[in-house]
This record gives structure tokens, sequence and C-alpha cells, in this order.
């Protein structure tokens, strides 16, 4: 289905909520640019790391795209698992699973309330801006505490600039984008003053900061286009 939620006047915040859910796979598409080559880069460093019967956790599964397009190109039989805490999402995502006969377990939670341990790979694209500082940090070093040795983050995030003038052109050039998607001014406006306050990015080496303190060995970008950014980090 397409994305019109933003085309009516909104009074609420962002919230991930059913109506969110029936429109999100293409919301995610048409909003965060190179969502397609992102998850593509995602899975193939991912899959470079994986053995057989790895363990493998997706921090924010929303549908589960992320985690049914790695069991379809990974060569090795995985241990599958999806959080999130919004039921409409999972709904969605227990349905895409079945149809594409991929077995992956879905746990409805909050992403602090979940033990990870013996992760070989957490995955975590576009989630963690949804947590509030400290309790990011908080979050990413129990992501380090539950890898084994050697296991990975791999994790994608909107990022700012530091520099005033060049974060002013980064947005611009963002909303440029979301235009050529076919969103109009006002579902831009409105939807950038629903996030205000519920997606908080960091910058680039506030991300890596946030990794090599929670005890990472390495913290690379892979990806990056103006102010969306893949990292994959190192135990
Ligand atoms: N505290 C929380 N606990 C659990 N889930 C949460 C929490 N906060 C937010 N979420 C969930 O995190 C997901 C973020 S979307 C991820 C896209 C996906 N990774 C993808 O690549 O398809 C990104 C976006 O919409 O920008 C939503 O499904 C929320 O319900
Ligand atoms: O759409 C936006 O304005 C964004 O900042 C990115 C985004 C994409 C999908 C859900 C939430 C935020």
């Amino acid at each position: 289905m397409v994305d019109k939620v933003f085309e009516k006047s909104i009074i609420k915040q962002f919230e991930f909520d059913e109506e969110v859910a029936s429109v999100f796979d293409d919301m995610l598409n048409r909003s965060v640019p190179f969502y397609k080559e992102m998850q593509r880069l995602s899975i193939n460093f991912a899959c470079n790391f994986l053995e057989e019967n790895d363990k493998v956790y997706d921090l924010g599964c929303s549908t589960a795209s992320t985690l049914i397009e790695l069991s379809k190109h990974c060569e090795h039989n995985l241990e599958l698992i999806g959080i999130d805490n919004s039921s409409a999402m999972l709904n969605r995502a227990a349905k895409k699973a079945k149809a594409f006969g991929v077995d992956i377990e879905l746990i409805n939670a909050d992403l602090h309330d979940v033990e990870y341990a013996n992760a070989k790979l957490i995955l975590s694209n576009y989630t963690l801006q949804f947590i509030r500082p400290l309790q990011r940090e908080k979050l990413v070093k129990k992501v380090f505490d539950s890898l084994k040795e050697e296991g990975i983050f791999i994790f994608s995030e909107k990022v700012i600039s530091s520099n005033s003038k060049l974060n002013k052109q980064s947005i611009d050039e963002y909303y440029e984008f979301k235009k050529t998607q076919g969103y109009s001014e006002f579902e831009i406006s409105q939807k950038r003053e629903a996030l205000e306050n519920v997606l908080i990015p960091y910058t680039e080496e506030e991300n890596r900061k946030m990794i090599l303190d929670a005890g990472f060995s390495h913290c690379e970008t892979i990806f990056k286009w103006v102010n969306f950014a893949t990292f994959i980090a190192i135990k």
C-alpha cells in the first residue's frame, strides 16, 4: 500500500501504529535514500562473517524484510530472531515470514528488556535513532556484551552534521530526495514535525564514539548518502 499517512493534518507524534505499519515497506523505500542498496550491503557484509547455525538478532525488525532477505541470501542455516515493540509491525512480519517460508522467532518486547545471548550478528537498521540518548548507549553496551567473540553489529542511522551549514544543506538535499519520491511539501513538513523529539539523530562521530566506548575494537562506515549512514562494528 502507498504511504499517504502525512497527507492529512496530523496532531500527534510519530508512532509505529497500525496506520504506519500498513504502508511501512513503501514508506521506508521512499523515505530512506538507497534503502534497498543499504539492505543489500548489510546482508552481504553480514554473510561474510556468518557460519552454520549462527544466532542473528534484528533489533526493530519491523515487517522482517531484512531477516527474510538475509535468509534468502545466506548459504547457512541461521537462527533468526526479530524484536519489535509494535504489534502492528510484528503481525505483518509473521505473515511475510510465513509467505516466504522463513522461520523467524518474533518477539514483541522493548529492546531493553530482551536477553541477546550468544549472538554472532546483531542488526539494527534505522532503530537506535528512536532510543533516547543514555538508554541508547546502555543498549549498545548490552549489544556488545551479548555478542560472541568477533561478533558483529551492523546498524544504520539518520545522522546530523556538527557543521551547521552542511547540516542545513543535508536537510535540503533530503527534502529534495523526498520530493522526487512523490511526497508533497505538506507531507514532508508534517512528518518532520511528527518526528520532532521522537527521532533523535547523532553525528557520525557520536555514533562511532558510542560504539568504541561500548568496547568494540573496530567501527567502519560501509555506506553513506548525505545524512543516512550504515556502520559495521566488530567485537
Ligand atoms: N524501544 C523499542 N523497542 C522495540 N522496538 C522499537 C523500539 N523503538 C522503536 N522500535 C521499532 O523500531 C522500528 C524502527 S523502523 C526499522 C526498520 C527495519 N529495521 C527495516 O530495515 O526494515 C525504522 C524507521 O521507521 O525509520 C519500528 O518497527 C519500531 O516499532
Ligand atoms: O521520513 C523521514 O522524514 C525520516 O526522517 C526517515 C524516516 C523514515 C521512515 C520512518 C521514520 C523516519
